[in-house]
């Protein structure tokens, strides 16, 4: 569906050049119309990396240059609030066990069992995958219909999922290993075992890394990995490629559909 709306597309410009080339007035005006079309667009930006490598750490940068950001962590957390469909499926799974007091899910007790237990991760992936991927795709669509012309997309399992197919450019936040042990032991509290395990439960970092189209280093202090903010910014804010107007135009709906289906083989390719 998507291929075809592109390829039709693109035959209508190739043939708005290959017939009216005698015609210039009337080649321009084409032109301009698909210019003004693309200001209609936007673009996509994947942010990714592992965990405590400073994902929110630069989406906080994207912010604080008025970029908006869809955070997948986020969206995580809204769809198990008590009595949400999520809740109540996650609840229906793992038992009252999981809950605090007041009924909300403890997520320090559900994160020592998936992160733990790959059967009953993917267990919990798959139960909420789609409220996660429809609540994504709700956040997009509000900033589509806002106009945003670029929309930062930090999901933590881009890769896993397979959304960086969807997201132009990809970003990934590296650290090396062991400063990524250290901030997450201190950030989270939790021994170096327990930083492992949440560690192993992703796609390595490394791997992350070669699959990049751009890699920020925040190894470093916070100035450094600032500095090379500054570079990325001017990236993402390039103006639309070709390839990038085209998967837009049809964009919303076939990040929706995409996201479902990502999400939904989550549980096949995680470890
Ligand atoms: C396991 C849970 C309860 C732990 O909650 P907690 O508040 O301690 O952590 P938080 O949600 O802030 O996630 C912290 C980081 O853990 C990593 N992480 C979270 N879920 C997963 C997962 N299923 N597999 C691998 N890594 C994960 C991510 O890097 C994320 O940034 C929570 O992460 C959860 O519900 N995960 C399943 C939903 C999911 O896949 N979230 C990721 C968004 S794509
Ligand atoms: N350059 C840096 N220097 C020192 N500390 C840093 C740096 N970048 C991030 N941190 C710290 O490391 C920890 C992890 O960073 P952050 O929360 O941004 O990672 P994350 O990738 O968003 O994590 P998660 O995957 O859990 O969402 C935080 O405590 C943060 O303050």
């Amino acid at each position: 569906m998507k291929q075809s709306a592109f390829c039709g597309q693109h035959q209508a410009i190739k043939n708005t050049f290959l017939v009216d080339t005698e015609n210039r007035d009337l080649a321009s005006s084409s032109v301009c119309e698909i210019s003004r079309e693309r200001e209609r667009e936007m673009r996509v930006v994947g942010l990714t990396g592992g965990i405590a490598s400073g994902k929110s750490t630069v989406s906080n940068l994207f912010k604080s240059e008025g970029l908006p950001v869809v955070d997948a962590d986020v969206v995580a957390r809204d769809v198990v609030r008590k009595g949400t469909g999520g809740w109540k499926k996650v609840v229906k799974a793992f038992g009252n066990d999981i809950l605090l007091e007041n009924g909300e899910i403890d997520r320090a007790c559900l994160g020592q069992i998936v992160f733990t237990d790959p059967a009953k991760r993917q267990l919990l992936n798959r139960l909420l995958a789609p409220h996660i991927s429809s609540g994504i795709f709700w956040e997009v669509l509000k900033l589509w219909i806002k106009g945003s012309k670029v929309i930062i997309l930090d999901i933590p399992l881009l890769f896993e999922v397979k959304m960086d197919r969807r997201t132009s450019p990809v970003i990934v936040v590296w650290v090396d290993h062991e400063t990524q042990i250290n901030r997450l032991m201190a950030r989270d509290g939790i021994s170096e075992e327990e930083a492992n395990n949440k560690i192993n439960a992703q796609m390595e970092l490394d791997l992350k890394k070669t699959k990049a189209d751009i890699i920020i280093d925040n190894s470093g202090t916070i100035e450094e990995t600032k500095l090379q903010f500054e570079k990325v910014l001017s990236q993402v804010n390039r103006p639309l490629t070709w390839k990038e107007y085209a998967r837009s135009r049809d964009g919303i709906f076939w990040i929706f559909t995409s996201t479902v289906v990502g999400v939904l083989a989550l549980h096949k390719h995680l470890p």
